[in-house]
């Protein structure tokens, strides 16, 4: 089997750091490029904390993918800059494995139509952690049972974009199966705005930020005398890269767009 040749942008990130580590340990991956907007021209090892690795560090993309002919791009960057990686991938027969969040519905909407055009398998996942995924297949099952829903998500306060990708997947996934509501008081006011969270059909999203923490989640599921909590918590950015794995893997055999890790797991 010949090797799958991928390119990381955003290799100095938390994530990105991680997704290098993982692809240089698996012998069916070649890591060939990455991509950065800093260190133009210089190797990865000559990069202080990062692996020893003798990779070509490449500023435009294009270039990049010109001179290295990857498979696949996993883009770790930053909404602004994620978007566009993936839109040029595809342009260039490049698979994107994007987890990059806070993508708009437009951009993913305009990505599912090239990708289609293009006959080019995409994914864009929110969360790469198998636990997540089941925390939110889970969400969307008590949801048929519960309509009343709180998602509290807490992540690190070095991130970027609120509500966190996942939690916007959640709430995507329980509007699935849950009728548009009005929760709590229909004459609450916020005395404080935003103090109710953001609202996806009526689902209220509360963003934590704090230093020390990763990446967690808890939806709560509120009924008559009982509550129901189904919580995820990643310690460690390792936690994602089975996920990313799974995902290098699999955009080689698909030729769409799949928004989403619980499409592609058994
Ligand atoms: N899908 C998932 O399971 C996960 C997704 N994420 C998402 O991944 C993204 C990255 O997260 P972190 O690694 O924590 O952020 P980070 O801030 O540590 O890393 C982002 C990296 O992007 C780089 N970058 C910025 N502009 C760039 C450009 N023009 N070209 C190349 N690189 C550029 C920055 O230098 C930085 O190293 C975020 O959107 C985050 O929400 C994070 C964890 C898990
Ligand atoms: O920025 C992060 O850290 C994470 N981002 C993703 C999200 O927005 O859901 C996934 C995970 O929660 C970590």
């Amino acid at each position: 089997m010949s090797k799958i040749k991928v390119v990381v942008a955003g290799p100095r990130g938390r994530m990105g750091i991680e997704a290098v580590k993982m692809i240089v340990k698996v012998d069916h991956f070649e890591l060939v490029g990455v991509i950065d907007h800093k260190h133009d021209g210089k190797k990865l090892s000559e990069i202080e904390g990062l692996p020893q690795l003798d990779v070509m560090v490449y500023s435009d993309i294009t270039k990049c993918f010109s001179e290295t002919q990857p498979d696949v791009l996993v883009d770790l960057t930053t909404p602004e800059i994620g978007r566009v990686h993936t839109k040029i991938a595809l342009e260039h027969g490049v698979r994107p494995v994007v987890g990059t969040t806070g993508f708009s519905q437009e951009d993913l909407q305009s990505l599912t139509v090239m990708a289609e055009e293009k006959k080019l398998g995409a994914i864009i996942a929110p969360n790469f952690a198998i636990g997540a995924i089941l925390m939110m297949k889970f969400s969307q099952m008590a949801a048929r049972y519960f309509k009343d829903i709180e998602i509290i998500e807490l992540h690190h306060d070095q991130k970027l974009d609120a509500p966190s990708g996942t939690g916007i997947k959640t709430a995507e996934l329980i509007s699935a199966v849950r009728e548009p509501k009005v929760q709590g008081h229909p004459d609450e006011k916020e005395t404080i705005p935003g103090a109710r969270g953001a609202s996806y059909d009526g689902i209220h999203i509360h963003s934590v930020r704090l230093p020390g923490l990763i990446a967690h989640q808890e939806v709560l599921f509120g009924g008559d005398g009982q509550m129901l909590t189904i919580r995820h918590d990643s310690f460690n950015r390792a936690s994602f890269m089975s996920g990313v794995k799974h995902s290098i893997e699999t955009v080689m055999k698909i030729d769409i767009l799949v928004y989403g890790l619980e499409n592609i797991i058994e």
